[in-house]
C-alpha cells in the first residue's frame, strides 16, 4: 500500500511500508581493523591511539559527544582522511598504513550520511544505482530495484527525490548505500535528521536491512539510547581516545569510569569516604572493588536507585518537587548531611506529595565509586 504525500505536510502522514523481509541481497561480511590509528588537523589530536577490531556482521556502534573524533575515524576506514598514523586493515589487508593506501572506491565499503546527499537532478532509481559502476546499465537497474524493494519504495524507481519525505529519502539512501553488497557499511548519524516517532521505527526496519545483508556496521551516533538500541558492541570515545568497548550491558552495568556512567543515565554525586574495596556514604557502606583507604573518589547513584519509603526506612528526607515525566515521577528529596537534593525515579511516584517525610535509601546495584581520574587524560 502506498500513501501519498503532500508536499507541505510530508512527515504527518503514514510512511510508504517498508519492504518484505528477507528480500535484500546478502553480501561478504568484511573484518575491519584499526591498528593504533591517531589523527591530527593541524596539530589538533582528533583521534588518539585507536585500536579497534569490529567483526564481519557485527553492528559497532560508535558513540560520543559531538567533537570527539568519531566521524574522523569514519572518513578514515572510507579512506576520505588518512591517518596521520597508524593503520586500517579489512580482512587482514592494510588499506591504510605505512604500507598501503587505498582509495574508497577500491575498499569494498559503503557510506550513509546524516544529510542522505541524494542527487536531486537523478531519478532514485539512478541515485541507487550510482555507486554500481562495475555493471552494465541493465544489471545496475536490476540491483537497484532489489535495494529498493527492500525498503518499500521500488515503486518509487522513476521519481525524483523531492516526491519523498524524509523518512523515505533516508531509505533510498540506506538502498543506495546496500546497494553495491559493501562488505563493510558506515553510517555517520544516519537517522538525526529524521523526528522522534519516526526514528523508532526506521531504525528498527533498518538494523533488519543490515542483518539481511550481513555487512559490518560502524554506525556513528551520539545518543546513548540509539548505540543500545542498534550496536551488538559500543565502542565509546572522548577526546579522540577510545574508552570503553562492550556490549550495551557491560557499559551500563560496569562503566570503566565516571565519564562512562554519566553518558548512560543521569547521576545523584555523592560525598563518601574510601575504605579497603568499599565506599561510606550518609547511606551506609557499598561494596567498590579497587578502592583503598586515601583515593580520592567519585561516587555516584543512579535516580532509579534511590528508593523512597516511610520516615525511618533510611536516611530520612523531605519531597522538595515532583514531575512526571511519563512512566515514571523525578522526585527530588532534600537529604539530612547532604548539601544537595538528590533525585528519584520512581514508578507511582503521586504517592509522594511535595513537604512530605520520608526515608531514603539506595539500592547497591545503582551506587558506583571510581578512583577520581585526571579529566584532561
Ligand atoms: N577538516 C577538519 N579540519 C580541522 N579540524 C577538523 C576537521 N574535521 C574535524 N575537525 C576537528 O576534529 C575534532 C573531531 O571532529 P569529528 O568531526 O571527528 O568529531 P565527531 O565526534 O564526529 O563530532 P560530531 O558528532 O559533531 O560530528 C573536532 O575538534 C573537530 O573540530
Amino acid at each position: 500500500m502506498t500513501v501519498m504525500t503532500k508536499p507541505d505536510d510530508r512527515t504527518l502522514v503514514p510512511a510508504k511500508r517498508w519492504g518484505v523481509r528477507g528480500t535484500a541481497a546478502a553480501t561478504i561480511a568484511a573484518r575491519l581493523t584499526f591498528e593504533h590509528v591517531s589523527h591530527d588537523y593541524a596539530g589538533l589530536a582528533a583521534v588518539r591511539d585507536v585500536t579497534l577490531a569490529v567483526e564481519p556482521g557485527e553492528v559497532l556502534c560508535l558513540l560520543g559527544h559531538s567533537g570527539c573524533g568519531k566521524t574522523t575515524l569514519l572518513r578514515i576506514a572510507a579512506g576520505v582522511e588518512r591517518q596521520s598514523t597508524g593503520r586500517v586493515l579489512i580482512n587482514e589487508r592494510e588499506v591504510a598504513g605505512p604500507n598501503a593506501f587505498l582509495p574508497p572506491e577500491k575498499r569494498g565499503v559503503g557510506l550513509m550520511f546524516q544529510d542522505y546527499a541524494l542527487f536531486p537532478h537523478l531519478t532514485i532509481a539512478d541515485n541507487v544505482a550510482f555507486g554500481l559502476t562495475h555493471l552494465a546499465k541493465s544489471e545496475a537497474r536490476h540491483e537497484a530495484v532489489v535495494a529498493l524493494t527492500r525498503v518499500g519504495l521500488a515503486d518509487y524507481a522513476d521519481d525524483y527525490p523531492h516526491a519523498l519525505s524524509g523518512g523515505e529519502q533516508q531509505r533510498v539512501a540506506l538502498a543506495r548505500a546496500i546497494a553495491p553488497r559493501p562488505g563493510v557499511l558506515l553510517m555517520d548519524e544516519p537517522f538525526s535528521g529524521l523526528d522522534r516517532r519516526l526514528r523508532d521505527a526506521v531504525r528498527d526496519e533498518t538494523l533488519s536491512v543490515l542483518r539481511e545483508t550481513r555487512a559490518t556496521c560502524v554506525l556513528v551516533t551520539h545518543d546513548p539510547e540509539e548505540a543500545m538500541r542498534m550496536g551488538d558492541r559500543i565502542a565509546l570515545m572522548r577526546k579522540g581516545r577510545l574508552v570503553q568497548l562492550g556490549g550495551a550491558d557491560d557499559l551500563y552495568n560496569h562503566p570503566a569510569d565516571m565519564f562512562v556512567a554519566r553518558f548512560f543515565s543521569e547521576l545523584n554525586e555523592i560525598d563518601a569516604v574510601a575504605g579497603t574495596g568499599e565506599v561510606e556514604t550518609a547511606f551506609g557502606r557499598y561494596a567498590a572493588p579497587g578502592i583503598s583507604p586515601g583515593d580520592a573518589l567519585d561516587v555516584c547513584v543512579r535516580p532509579q536507585g534511590v528508593i523512597l519509603g516511610e520516615p525511618g526506612e533510611g536516611r530520612a528526607g523531605r519531597v522538595l518537587r515532583r514531575r512526571f515525566i511519563g512512566e515514571v515521577d523525578l522526585v527530588d528529596v532534600a537529604v539530612e548531611g547532604l548539601d544537595l537534593p538528590i533525585k528519584a525515579r520512581i514508578r507511582d511516584g503521586g504517592r509522594f506529595a511535595v513537604g512530605m517525610d520520608v526515608g531514603v535509601r539506595l539500592d547497591e546495584r545503582d551506587v558506583l565509586a571510581f578512583a577520581r581520574q585526571d579529566d584532561d587524560s
